[in-house]
């Protein structure tokens, strides 16, 4: 852990441009799609993140031939040999992430059978996967969970089922998805979650040849189709990365410029960051400023002076406050006048980085109490999901030890904006979510560096 460290010399505002490229919790599926093709599929924008290695290893285990393509960021899947590739090296922990899951619909719609090892994914909640498990059973797969991990078979194939989700899952969406689109007859689901990530995993489906129709009210109906064939697809840029450097530049008073953020996926993000009392412009190359023909699409987010204000607010599914953006914005809410407070209603404990915060200075406080305006799965179950920040706080420089990806953001953030030089440790673990994030510090202007 020693060389796993980054020297943070806050109290500089970050300032300049950065651009976003696929989303990660997009781009992962994408990858897992093509499987189902019975011809290649090109992917482009693939940012250098730890997730997209891990599940292109499992690929090439399951036979797929993963190449880079012409472009920077292009990947080219051709999953013409997985009927033939040996399945023994399978038995690879999935590492960081929660992806290989997601292998089982695709896996048993090509070989009849599959090995899924134990996921790994962030420690901010027990993240069970009984919703993946009884979709898969009710597609008509046999599910024999193993401490080494998932073993399925569906030798009859799968049939179409009518599943509704206790809670708007999107993984256990995105399993019902890439299970349906090739099962017999058709699948509906309902309580589904409707994130841009999964409707942007149905544009590519749709592109494979799928029959995928979206209700109103979370209704989402497939009609199985014997065949797909590749897609080629540029994915959606990576919100919860846009609207982390935003939570930096307001936590730092600074102004940063994000090239590929786009408006429609952020705006409940956008609305918050306003009320904060950040200031943002939006720049769309469909619809340049006058006089500036060349500008290239994104969002600008600065800190205009003066104080912020506390604001409350409450995670949720889409369109909510996404949950992944709540960490790097505490940060912010640190240093508004007044009582913020955020109510965690996705994750049963997504709150603990809260105490690094207060041992730099913040002044948080954590209930078991649900203090939004609805009532959560979590109330009187013992979970603390609930926060109180109260502000501005003068944050000082701490050595900070990284629990999960967006808590090492923001502990990145508030190491940036305190008084003072911090050691950030397990910082190796942002790369699985935020593709060269050191260089971007350092496009910012940010005063950090390996000892
Ligand atoms: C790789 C990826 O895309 N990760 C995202 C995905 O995670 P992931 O797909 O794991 O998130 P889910 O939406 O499934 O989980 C949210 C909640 O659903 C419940 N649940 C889920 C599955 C299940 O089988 N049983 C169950 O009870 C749990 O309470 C869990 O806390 O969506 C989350 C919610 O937007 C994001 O924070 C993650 O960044
Ligand atoms: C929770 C997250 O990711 P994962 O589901 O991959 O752990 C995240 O991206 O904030």
């Amino acid at each position: 852990m020693t060389d796993d460290v980054l020297v943070v010399h806050g109290g500089t505002p970050l300032e300049g441009r950065i651009r976003v490229r696929g989303a990660k919790n997009l781009v992962s599926k994408a990858m897992v799609a093509a499987l189902l093709g019975d011809s290649p599929s090109r992917l482009f924008d693939v940012p250098k993140i730890r997730d997209v290695e891990v599940v292109r290893g499992l690929l090439g285990l399951h036979g797929v031939k993963v190449t880079d393509g012409t472009e920077d960021g292009e990947l080219v899947f051709d999953p013409a040999n997985v009927e033939s590739a040996s399945t023994d090296q399978i038995n690879v922990h999935a590492g960081s992430s929660r992806i290989p899951i997601l292998f089982c619909g695709p896996l048993l719609h090509r070989l009849g059978h599959a090995f899924i090892p134990d996921l790994g994914g962030c420690h901010i909640g027990p993240r069970p996967i009984d919703f993946h498990l009884q979709a898969l059973r009710e597609f008509g797969a046999t599910v024999d969970k193993r401490p080494e991990g998932l073993h399925l078979s569906a030798p009859n194939g799968l049939h179409g089922t009518k599943f509704a989700l206790p809670y708007p899952s999107v993984g256990a969406t995105e399993q019902v998805l890439l299970t349906a689109v090739m099962a017999e007859g058709v699948t509906e689901l309902r309580n589904a979650a409707v994130e841009p990530e999964i409707i942007d995993l149905i544009c590519i489906l749709q592109k494979m040849g799928a029959i995928i129709k979206v209700h109103t009210d979370r209704v989402i109906e497939i009609q199985g189709v014997p065949k797909l064939h590749g897609y080629t697809h540029r994915p959606i840029p990576d919100r919860i990365e846009a609207a982390s450097w935003a939570a930096a530049a307001l936590a730092t008073r600074g102004h940063v410029e994000v090239l590929g953020a786009q408006q429609a996926d952020m705006m409940t993000f956008l609305n918050i960051f306003r009320s904060v009392g950040g200031e943002y412009e939006v720049t769309d190359a469909r619809a340049p400023k006058l006089g500036d023909p060349g500008q290239e699409g994104g969002i600008r987010f600065w800190h205009p002076g003066g104080e912020l204000n506390a604001v409350a607010l409450e995670t949720d599914v889409h369109p909510g406050f996404m949950t992944d953006w709540q960490q790097p914005l505490v940060v912010a809410l640190t240093q508004a006048r007044g009582l913020s407070i955020v109510h965690e209603t996705v994750y049963e404990q997504r709150l603990g980085y809260t105490e690094a915060l207060n041992s730099m200075g913040a002044n948080i406080q954590v209930y078991r109490d649900c203090l939004g305006g609805t009532p959560c799965r979590f109330g009187r179950r013992n979970f603390k999901h609930s926060a109180v920040i109260a502000g501005p706080s003068k944050l000082h420089a701490a050595d900070l030890v990284i629990p999960d990806l967006r808590a090492g953001f923001s502990h990145l953030i508030a190491a940036l904006a305190a008084e003072g030089t911090s050691r950030v440790y397990g910082v190796d673990l942002i790369n699985r979510g935020y593709e060269d994030f050191e260089a971007k510090l350092a496009d910012l202007g940010a005063h950090a560096e390996r000892p």
